[in-house]
């Protein structure tokens, strides 16, 4: 069976600074990936080559078994959900909620003429109920709380009924109840098994929803380490990946971390 995701050797350079460095990575069918990494660690960077948005500058980027350079990636992108913030700032906020979802089918942020079929409003409405805002079908986008937008954005990433969901740190900016709502939504996703390929980008280990599988960490452009998250989300991992000592605690499917030491470094 061949990857979902194989990146081999991929670099990314933007004038002198190489923002990625040989990064060799497969993701296969049914996997579940948190990309743990600090700020400037290159995870944007590298969400943007999966979401077949960004070529690389060296090394082969296969996607869905397509390579990146040889596919045309406009029929590749709806096979690819992606949510970010960047993504996000394109929704109009006077857009009815349930439009925000709807136009995914066509690849666009606000709705004007275009003729969607019966079955894409069941699925719009499927999905916003599966987020738990079907209640807020008929709000404008605007006047929905960073919480509400956020499981919206996920919704509407899922319409085209992707094989891969990327997503981009889709805790950013949420208080605690809105985060604990958000991991238990991307955990029922995670268990489903007709869920696509999940990959997560998040600072926070405190995000990592019950039901992931397996863990990236990024330091500066390069792998640190990347298999099974139980073995690789360890002290001494993420200690080297954040360049300080750190302790980790793994206790009813969730994850902790902080400093080792009083006062941090
Ligand atoms: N077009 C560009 N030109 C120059 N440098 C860039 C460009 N895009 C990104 N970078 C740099 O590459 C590095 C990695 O950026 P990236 O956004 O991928 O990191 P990240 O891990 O997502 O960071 P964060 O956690 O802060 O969001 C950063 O130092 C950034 O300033």
């Amino acid at each position: 069976m061949s990857a979902v995701l194989d990146l081999q050797g991929v670099t990314v350079r933007r004038g002198p600074k190489t923002i990625l460095d040989g990064v060799d990575w497969q993701v296969n069918e049914g996997e579940r990936w948190v990309v743990l990494g600090p700020n400037g660690a290159g995870k944007t960077t590298l969400l943007q080559i999966l979401a077949g948005r960004l070529h690389p500058t060296a090394g082969t980027a296969d996607l869905l078994g397509e390579r990146i350079g040889r596919v045309d990636v406009f029929e590749l992108r709806p096979r690819i959900g992606f949510s970010s913030a960047a993504l996000a700032e394109r929704i109009p906020g006077h857009e009815k909620v349930r439009d925000v979802v709807l136009t995914a089918a066509y690849g666009v942020t606000g709705r004007w003429q275009e003729e969607y079929e019966a079955f894409d409003d069941e699925r719009a409405g499927d999905l916003l109920a599966a987020f738990d805002v079907a209640e807020l079908a008929d709000r404008h986008y605007g006047t929905l709380s960073e919480g509400e937008r956020k499981r919206v954005q996920i919704a509407r990433a899922l319409m085209t009924d992707p094989e891969i969901l990327l997503l981009d740190e889709p805790g950013a900016g949420l208080d605690l109840a809105g985060r604990e709502e958000l991991v238990g939504a991307l955990s029922e996703l995670a268990g489903d098994e007709a869920s696509p390929v999940l990959v997560l980008v998040t600072h926070h280990v405190e995000e990592i929803p019950p039901g992931f599988t397996h863990l990236l960490l990024l330091g500066q452009g390069t792998v640190q380490a990347a298999g099974q998250l139980g073995e690789t989300l360890t002290a001494d991992n993420l200690s080297e990946a954040f360049g300080m000592p750190l302790m980790v605690a793994h206790g009813g499917g969730r994850w902790l971390a902080r400093a080792a030491r009083p006062g941090g470094r």
